[in-house]
């Protein structure tokens, strides 16, 4: 029988029918997936097969196998085994909630959320929250973000999560499909995913500020069916979206609008720094490239792994399981 995973406790799983009820499930033996190397075997969204348990008294199933992952995020484990721990798998879209101000969200900040769901292979969207509370200025640089971004080919919609504006062309983008929000703290996440269901109340904000102070905090990521025929994943206390090693010459290839210009550089292994004959620098030169794009890259390609995870994981890094 067939199912997909909504919760992950460690070694519980809640597991989705076919028949639309949720089974807790246990795993059997061993599980050992192809070429990762993983603290955990099964993550919240994968497709499982399960069986009955008809060893319990209660009704409890055993999963037996898991199908292909379309993508998969992940975080390093803390102990220093160089293991990974999956968050989470077969996303379809991300939602990166931007602000202009209150918080400022920078290019270099969304283009690093860009670039690691290139490398995931999960489609991103740019959301403009706050629409409501902008001025002549902040709505220049709004608008100027979203020429950006469109150029590029990346969607964008605008919100107001407060006012209820815009629901409802996101609510097309998430039907059907699994989603994820981030953005830095403040942008309005649970505000927006309480607009668009409000009987949810997602536990995004359960720890306090008492809590990050040195404890161990352990908590999971879970899915949600929402009643407009969407499914969300949650992952309360991983500020982020998880972190993906990447090599040089690869980083490149994450931005659209260079991969689209790689075959005219002169050198197949360009970095687009100092080489001659640079198509993207050409392409910088002659304004068919935006200076900010070209700045993250360099960010990235120079290894600020500091910055990168300080900045992906804002706040997060005590809820580190
Ligand atoms: N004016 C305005 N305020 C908003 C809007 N969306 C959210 N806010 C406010 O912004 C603040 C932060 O919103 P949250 O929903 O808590 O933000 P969050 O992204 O979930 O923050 P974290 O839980 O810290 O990650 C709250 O005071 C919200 O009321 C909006 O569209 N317009
Ligand atoms: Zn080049």
């Amino acid at each position: 029988m067939n199912g997909i995973v909504y919760k992950s406790t460690g070694s519980w799983y809640t597991v989705k029918t076919e028949s639309g009820e949720f089974l807790e499930c246990r795993i059997k033996g061993k599980f050992r997936m192809k070429g990762i190397k993983s603290t955990n075997p099964i993550a919240v969204g994968d497709y499982v097969e399960y069986d009955l348990d008809e060893t319990s008294d209660a009704v409890t199933g055993v999963i037996t196998t898991i199908h292909d992952r379309k993508n998969y995020i992940v975080r390093k484990s803390v102990n220093l085994s160089k293991q990974l721990h999956i968050i989470a798998s077969n996303i379809d879209r991300l939602f990166i909630l931007v602000t202009i101000n209150n918080p400022i969200t920078t290019t270099s900040f969304i283009d690093r959320l860009l670039v690691t769901a290139e490398a995931y292979g999960i489609e991103a969207i740019i959301v403009f929250n706050k629409v409501d509370t902008f001025n002549e200025e902040t709505l220049d640089e709004q608008l100027f973000l979203q020429h950006v971004y469109t150029e590029i080919g990346y969607q964008c919609i605008r919100v107001s999560a407060s006012e209820g504006k815009g629901l409802d062309k996101l609510k097309d983008l998430m039907r059907d499909k699994v989603s994820m929000f981030t953005g830095h703290s403040g942008v309005g996440k649970s505000t927006l995913v309480n607009a668009l269901e409000p009987s949810l109340n997602l536990k995004t904000k359960q720890i306090s500020d008492q809590h990050q102070q040195g404890q161990h905090t352990t908590t999971f990521a879970e899915m949600f069916d929402l009643s407009f025929g969407a499914r969300i994943i949650d992952t309360p206390g991983i500020r982020g979206f998880g972190i993906v090693e990447m090599e040089k010459q690869e980083i490149g290839g994450y931005f659209p609008e260079f991969f689209a210009l790689r075959d005219k550089c002169k050198f197949n292994n360009c970095l687009h720094k100092e080489e001659p004959h640079c198509a993207i620098k050409e392409a910088l030169d002659n304004d068919e490239i935006f200076w900010s794009r070209y700045k993250s890259y360099t960010q990235i390609l120079e290894g600020d792994e500091e910055h990168y995870r300080s900045d992906i994981y804002a706040d997060g890094r005590n809820q580190e399981e």
